[in-house]
């Protein structure tokens, strides 16, 4: 069954690791399900893997419902957070609101990620207000490149991991269930686990979270970017996919393939064809 926000209050009480994997179509989902992960998120690295996007910056709203609805048709029984995308929850209350109504309502959103601290944290309040469950998303932000210049760690000096012990504080009290953390030296993260009473999932945030998140594709190797040190490839599906589309190739190239097993035949096998002798 899906699981609720207090399954995951209650993992976090009983120290089980939390395991979260991204998804964005539903074989995929219908294949998290199976690994029985603890919940999927609807990432918008959607952009980089599956839409071949440099950045997260260009995913849209409508990207998202898209993708979270085919999640939703492959994993009917995961609990499923959809990230709401680049500046769509910063001009005002009310377009973050709008937004968030359409990944509830249509796309079969359980629970909404935002990222960032400060104002974010507004939205974040009136989301849960509103009945939206909120995960928040601190550390190495990615909708944020652009003026962070590059993909860096967070939280390496004592000023900056104060800052983040703050801002998980402030993320906790405006009511966000959970917490993402991204790229943080182990310390920081360790830190912050301990100061919250809400589950953290660390992503290159070492081994002391409640939880960790790998994206899909950095896990089967379905991707040809870049990858971070903070992933592990648990297998190369790239390889027998291009070994598999090599041969397919070969075999129509040299008349293989359809061979007679893959031919349909006319209900009289005697039926004299065009062309027949
Ligand atoms: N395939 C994929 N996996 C991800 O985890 C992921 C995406 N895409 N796209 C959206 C964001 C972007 N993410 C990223 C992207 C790059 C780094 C990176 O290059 N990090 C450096 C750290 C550099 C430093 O030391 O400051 C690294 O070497 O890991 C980290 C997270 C995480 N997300
Ligand atoms: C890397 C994870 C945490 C994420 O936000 C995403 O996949 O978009
Ligand atoms: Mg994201």
């Amino acid at each position: 069954m899906v699981k609720t926000t207090s399954d995951f209050q209650k993992m976090k009480s009983s120290r089980e690791p939390i395991v979260m994997v991204t998804s964005y179509d539903a074989p995929g989902a219908s294949l998290c399900e199976e690994a029985e992960v603890d919940t999927i998120l609807v990432g918008d690295s959607l952009g980089m893997v599956v839409l071949g996007y440099e950045s997260t910056v260009p995913v849209t709203i409508d990207d998202m419902v898209h993708h979270t609805k085919a999640v939703k048709r492959g994993a009917r029984n995961t609990f499923i957070v959809t990230d709401m995308p680049f500046m769509t929850y910063h001009a005002s209350l009310q377009e973050t609101m709008a937004g968030a109504r359409r990944l509830m309502q249509e796309s079969g959103a359980d629970a909404l990620k935002l990222e960032g601290s400060g104002e974010v944290f507004v939205h974040t309040k009136a989301l849960v207000d509103a009945g939206v469950p909120v995960v928040s998303h601190l550390g190495l932000t990615p909708q944020t490149v652009g003026v962070d210049g590059g993909y860096k760690v967070k939280g390496k000096s004592a000023a900056e991991q104060e800052q983040l012990l703050k801002d998980a504080k402030q993320a906790e009290k405006a009511g966000a269930f959970m917490l993402v953390l991204e790229c943080v030296p182990e310390e920081a993260a360790k830190k912050v686990q301990a100061s919250i009473s809400i589950p953290v999932i660390g992503i290159g945030a070492g081994r002391y979270t409640d939880g960790q998140v790998l994206v899909y594709h950095d896990i089967t190797g379905y991707y040809a970017g870049h990858t971070a040190k903070f992933v592990k490839q648990y297998t190369n599906i790239s390889e027998p996919v291009q070994r598999a589309l090599k041969e397919f190739k070969q075999e129509v190239k040299a008349g293989i393939f359809p061979a007679e097993e893959h031919v349909f035949q006319p209900l009289d096998k005697h039926v004299k064809l065009y062309g027949d002798k």
